[in-house]
Formats: C-alpha cells, structure tokens, sequence
C-alpha cells in the first residue's frame, strides 16, 4: 500500500507538497484531480445521477472549488445540482462557479431549496479552516445534518468541515459526513478524536503529492501488523519463541488473571507464566498457563504485564516495583498506572522498555487532562517519562518516547468499552514484547488484533471480554495470513 494512503502528514507539510507538484504541473490541475476523484466518489454513492438532487455547500477557499467542480461533473450527468455559500457576497471559486453554471447547475440560497437531495457535498472549510464553522456556514451545517437526518448521504471535500485537520479538534459547529474524500494523502485530524466520528468512511485521492519527512501519524494495516508478528521457525522451542509472565488480578478480582493469560496465550510467544493470587482461576480457564503465587517465584521471562485486577495496597505496589526493577520489557495498565502515577521515577529511570495502557481518566492521573488533541497527548506523556504510551479511545493511538510518527488504530469497535478488555489487550501485547517485537509495534499489532476480535465478537452478539478473547485466535489468523 503507498504511504499517502496510510500516512497523515500535518497541513504544513500539504501545504508544501502541493506548491512542489503545482510547479511542474499547469495551473488548475491538482483541483482537477482531486475535483475527478471526488465526482467518482459521489457517483459510487449515488444510486443512479441522472436527475438527482444534488446540494454543494461552499465556502470561499478551494475547497468550495474542489466541491464545484465535482458538482459540474456530476450536472454534467444529469443530477440536478444546486450550490449554496455559506460566506456572504457569492465569494465563491470563480472559475469553479462558472464550470457548474455552463453543466447547468445553479447558486441558490438555502430557502430555495425545495427538494432534499439525495447527496449533499460539503465544500465549506478544508484545510484552510481554523476554529468551528463561522455563523453563516454553521447554519448550512446544520441544514446538512437535518437532511441526513433524513437520509441525504453527505459527502465531505478533504475533510468535514469545522474539523481541524491536524488535530481532529471540533470546536463548534461542524459537519458530519457519511464518506470523507481526502485528496493528497490522510489527515490526521480524520483519524483521532471527534474528527474521526465526524468524518465517516476516509477515503485517500492519491492527487501526485510526495512527501521528504515523515508523518504525523500512520494508520495501522493487517498487512504491517503481519510483518510485525513473529512467526516460529524450525529450530524454535518454547522458550526461543519467548517466555510473558502475567503478574495481575487478586483473589478479588481472578477474572483480570484469567483475560490477561487468556490474551497472551493468542500472542506468538512461546510460554505464558502467572504470578499472583488468582492461580486457581487461571490454571481451571488454561491448563497450559504455568503459575506460581509471586513475581519472585515465577521464573525467567523475557516480558511482563502488570497491574490489572492487583489492588493497589503494599503487596500490589511490591509487585509492581519487582517487575519494573528488572531489565525487561513490561506492559503496564490499570493498578499498575495508578501506583506509577504516584512515583513517575519507578518507569522514568527504566532504561528497558515500558508499555503504559491508559484510557482517558488513567491518562488524567498520569499527565493531566488528554485534552482534545489525543496525538498530542500520547506524545507528551510517552516524551516526559519515556515510555510508550497506548491511549485508549474510539481510535487507539500509541506514540513512543521518540519523534517517530505516532500509529493509530481504528480497527476496533465502540462495544469494546466494557469491563476486561484492557485486560485481554495487555496480555496479547504482553506476548509480542516476549517475542521481541519493539514496544510500539507490539503496542500497535496487539491493538489492532484485540480490534478485530472485538468486531467479531459484536458480528456474533453482545460484546463481553470474554467473548473478545475467543474470537481472539481467528482475529489473529485473518490478520496474519
Ligand atoms: N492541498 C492541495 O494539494 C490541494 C488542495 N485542494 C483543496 O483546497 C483546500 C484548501 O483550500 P484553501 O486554502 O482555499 O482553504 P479552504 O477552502 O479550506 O478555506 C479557507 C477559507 O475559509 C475561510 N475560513 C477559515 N476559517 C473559517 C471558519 N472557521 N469558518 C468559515 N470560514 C473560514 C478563510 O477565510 C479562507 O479564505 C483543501 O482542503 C482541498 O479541498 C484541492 O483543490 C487540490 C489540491
Ligand atoms: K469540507
């Protein structure tokens, strides 16, 4: 798959790459492209063109010309089409404008509009947007959401408008769009936060832009996740293929013990050890799982999970700081976070690496609110105690202590917000980091697998983690293959 159908580079850098092609190309061309890309979109969506009603909502920067001239290949067709500025005086693309009069479409005012279209196309704000949609464009927003409401299927030009692009931040009035077509390569501000709800399906227009730098942001795909897993060779055994140790749940919580094995045991390593309280519970759900009731006892391993389920009192905090006191790489959620967030030093002064797993009200105890910018976030907390830091939400985002781009992973589902999950998800990373996966991409190939499973246990029915955990085996088969 190219890079710019998986990465997000900043505006800045879009910016840049499209006055670099707009130098060797005549004028009007890169519009064109991404004008072609945008009609094929709309008429796939479309059950048929001819004399549909058609609304283009459009502002006064290109993207309202991206909008316009898609809309005067679509009049071209036979739809119907009808466009409304959402800025005062008709500013609106000129030469745009005059490719839809001359296909026979029309400026309207919204009231004109009699008819609710069958595909409204919001050209109001790309990427040149700052801050929520101003009064005039908000009002056409709004107007789009009451015809979807009534099925209208909305389409958005670069990104909805009211997003802002590099961050996903909705700050007042925006659109929402059923199929967002991005032109040039992916924003991040599509993949995160609100901006991720608001877009819909994101689809990338490869229009010729290139990129020197790196991305803000990759989107993480089956086929990196499958480079990323190790795969046994011949001469493996059980203990070259890397030994987890799973040191969480208590007798008060077994269910943490037993969906933390239970994920590492879907994971590429070879051995999956237990330390704690809940061996009873974990050797009746997985006979296979060797245990012993301490940190100390357990054995050597080449990775750790933990803190899910252990309670945060003396014994929990003991077994916490034996496992970070060692000089192996260790996956840290739940209890764990707690009890870091009161001692930072215990994962600062690691010189090995640690894996912290936080959603968003961990996160708040750890570095302070995650705030509306969720790569932001993850950045700064994995840069100020040096960890890598998965950040939980609607979209995962897992951004080490380095520059490197941070990965976002969407395969999941909202129905995994329940009791457990984390604690499956922590026991698959667990297993990778054992097997020598680097933290971020263990962090990024455990959440997309623990995704997936989760969109399969919601295909067959209520979404509970141990249900997430079975399908967990065939979400890494289809994954990996
Ligand atoms: N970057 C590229 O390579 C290409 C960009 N194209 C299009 O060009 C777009 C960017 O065009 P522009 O730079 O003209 O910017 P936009 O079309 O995003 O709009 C910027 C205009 O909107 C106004 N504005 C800013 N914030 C506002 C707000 N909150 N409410 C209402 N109005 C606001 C500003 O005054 C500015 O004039 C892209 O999103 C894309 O659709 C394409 O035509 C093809 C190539
Ligand atoms: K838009």
């Amino acid at each position: 798959m190219s890079d710019v159908l998986t990465g997000a580079w900043p505006v800045e850098a879009i910016r840049a790459a499209e006055h670099e092609v707009m130098a060797h190309v005549p004028p009007g061309a890169l519009m064109r492209r991404a004008a072609a890309g945008l009609a094929r979109r709309c008429v796939e969506v479309l059950d048929r063109v001819y004399g549909t009603p058609v609304v283009l909502l459009v502002g006064k920067g290109d993207n309202g010309g991206d909008a316009l001239y898609a809309g005067a290949a679509l009049a071209r067709r036979g739809a119907v089409v009808r466009a409304i500025a959402g800025v005062q005086d008709e500013r609106v693309h000129r030469a745009g404008l005059t490719a839809l009069r001359a296909a026979g479409g029309r400026l309207v005012e919204l009231e004109d509009v009699r008819e609710r279209p069958a595909l409204v196309v919001d050209g109001l704000l790309g990427i040149g947007g700052r801050g929520g949609l101003r009064p005039d464009s908000a009002r056409l927003a709004v107007a789009a959401e009451q015809w979807r409401a009534q099925g209208s299927v909305v389409v958005a030009v670069d990104l909805p408008s009211g997003v802002d692009a590099d961050t996903g931040e909705v700050a007042g009035a925006a659109v929402t769009a059923d199929v967002t077509v991005a032109f040039g390569s992916l924003k991040a501000g599509l993949l995160v936060g609100e901006g991720a709800v608001r877009a819909g399906l994101v689809e990338v227009v490869d229009i010729g832009l290139s990129f020197p730098a790196e991305p803000l942001a990759r989107l993480v795909t089956a086929d990196a996740v499958a480079r990323w897993w190790p795969r046994p060779g011949p001469s493996d055994d059980k203990y070259t293929r890397g030994v987890v140790g799973i040191a969480a749940g208590s007798e008060q919580y077994p269910g943490a013990a037993v969906l933390g094995t239970g994920g590492a045991l879907s994971g590429p390593s070879g051995y999956v050890r237990y330390a704690g309280a809940a061996r009873d519970a974990v050797r009746t759900a997985h006979p296979e799982v060797v245990s012993a009731t301490s940190v100390a006892d357990a054995g050597r391993v080449q990775a750790w999970v933990v803190g899910s389920g252990l309670g945060t009192d003396d014994e929990a905090e003991d077994a916490v700081r034996q496992v970070l006191a060692t000089d192996l790489p260790v996956l840290l959620d739940a209890d764990g976070l707690t009890i870091v967030a009161r001692e930072p030093a215990l994962v600062r002064e690691r010189e090995a690496p640690t894996v912290l797993t936080p959603h968003d009200r961990e996160y708040a105890r750890l570095a302070g609110d995650v705030g509306p910018d969720r790569i932001d976030a993850a950045r700064r907390a994995a840069r100020e105690l040096g960890v890598t830091v998965l950040l939980k939400g609607y979209r995962t985002v897992i951004a080490g202590p380095d520059d490197a781009p941070v990965y976002v992973v969407k395969a999941g589902v909202p129905e995994l917000a329940t009791a457990g999950t984390g604690d499956v998800l922590s026991g698959v990373i667990g297993s990778l980091l054992a097997g020598g996966v680097p933290p971020a991409e263990a962090a990024a190939a455990g959440a997309f697998v623990h995704g997936t499973a989760g969109r399969l246990a919601a295909e067959a029915g209520p979404v509970v983690a141990s249900r997430v955990l079975d399908h967990l085996p065939a979400a890494v088969q289809r994954t990996i293959r």
